[in-house]
């Protein structure tokens, strides 16, 4: 990561999985409560930033089938600089945002959150903007119940509607992440009749205790998301069998990737050269803290 005085390239969107995801309950509101780990790994977009003068933020960079003005990063930065308005009594300075993507749309690794976490992180110390780490995550979330977790930094296990974060302890490992070629849409996993919306609450302890006991490299919990999932997108439902024969195979979030954990890095490559290749795959390592931490200390916008 370089850093300019009028700039911030090459800072890192890492993806999450979600290691279990439990469907507890559904609010008035229709939201789901759950329960998940979110576990950061180093595989993810890349985000440039340079000023501009004129108060504008504009994605310099064409996203197929995410018009700028819808993209999470440039609503998450709108917000921003109303809030520096409001506390600064001037407009925000402007910014331009360019954008390697690689992570798929619709894929449960919460790309877009985590490019919105990203900018806002990185734009909050370009603007001297003064936010802290809690605020950025407050003022993120009505974007995306997805966006505090990345802003928070640590891997997490995570209530409410994911926004209610404790750090967590996870495993050092690899992972092999199958792309199964397919974008599942959040919002009709979440609406199916099928879905169990009742799997009993479990405490952070449960998890970090299965952690040190679990001797068959079985992952804690399981996912509620992935029936619906599997049922309504077959490609993922053949994801999850042809990795099953490996390890433990998990759907993330409301998929569509499929993932499993590797103790070293030359066990997942083997897996990763067996990948039929009507799917995209890749291999990561697990992360304990968020990349951009290093920056944030260096810059003091998060303590
Ligand atoms: C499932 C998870 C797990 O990490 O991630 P992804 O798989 O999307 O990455 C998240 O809970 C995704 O939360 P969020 O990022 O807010 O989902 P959105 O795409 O905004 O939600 C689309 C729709 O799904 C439904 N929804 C979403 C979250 C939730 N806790 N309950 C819901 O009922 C709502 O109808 C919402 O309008
Ligand atoms: N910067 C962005 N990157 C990806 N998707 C975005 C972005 N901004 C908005 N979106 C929208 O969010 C949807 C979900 O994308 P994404 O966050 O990558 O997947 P998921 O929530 O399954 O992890 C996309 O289909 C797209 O319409």
């Amino acid at each position: 990561m370089s850093f300019r005085q009028h700039s911030l390239h090459d800072c890192p969107a890492p993806a999450k999985l979600n290691l279990f995801l439990h469907i507890n309950g559904r609010r008035a509101d229709g939201y789901h409560q759950l329960q998940t780990v979110f576990q950061l790994v180093d595989h993810g977009d890349t985000l440039h930033f340079d000023l501009r003068a004129d108060g504008l933020v504009r994605r310099t960079t064409i996203v197929a089938g995410v018009p700028e003005e819808i993209d999470l990063i440039v609503r998450a930065l709108r917000l921003l600089a109303l809030e520096f308005a409001r506390r600064h009594g001037r407009p925000a300075p402007g910014v331009d945002v360019a954008i390697d993507k690689r992570l798929p749309m619709g894929g449960g690794l919460g790309g877009g959150s985590s490019d919105a976490a990203t900018a806002l992180i990185a734009v909050n110390h370009l603007w001297q903007a003064g936010l802290d780490r809690a605020e950025l995550m407050a003022l993120s979330l009505p974007l995306g119940a997805d966006i505090p977790f990345f802003i928070f930094g640590e891997n997490a296990f995570a209530e409410g509607v994911g926004e209610q974060l404790q750090a967590v302890t996870t495993r050092d490992c690899w992972y092999v992440v199958i792309e199964p070629g397919v974008a599942v849409p959040t919002a009709a996993i979440f609406s199916s009749e099928d879905l169990t919306r009742d799997t009993k609450p479990v405490r952070i302890a449960d998890f970090s205790r299965h952690l040190v006991i679990q001797t068959d490299r079985k992952g804690f919990g399981k996912n509620d998301l992935q029936p619906v999932a599997t049922r309504l997108f077959p490609p993922v439902a053949e994801a999850v069998r042809w990795l099953s024969s490996y390890g433990d195979a998990r759907m993330t979030g409301s998929g569509a990737c499929v993932f499993c954990a590797f103790s070293s890095e030359l066990e997942a490559e083997a897996v990763l050269a067996k990948v039929p290749q009507v799917w995209g795959g890749w291999k990561a390592q697990s992360l304990q803290r968020h990349p951009m931490h290093a920056l944030l200390q260096v810059g003091r916008v998060i303590e």
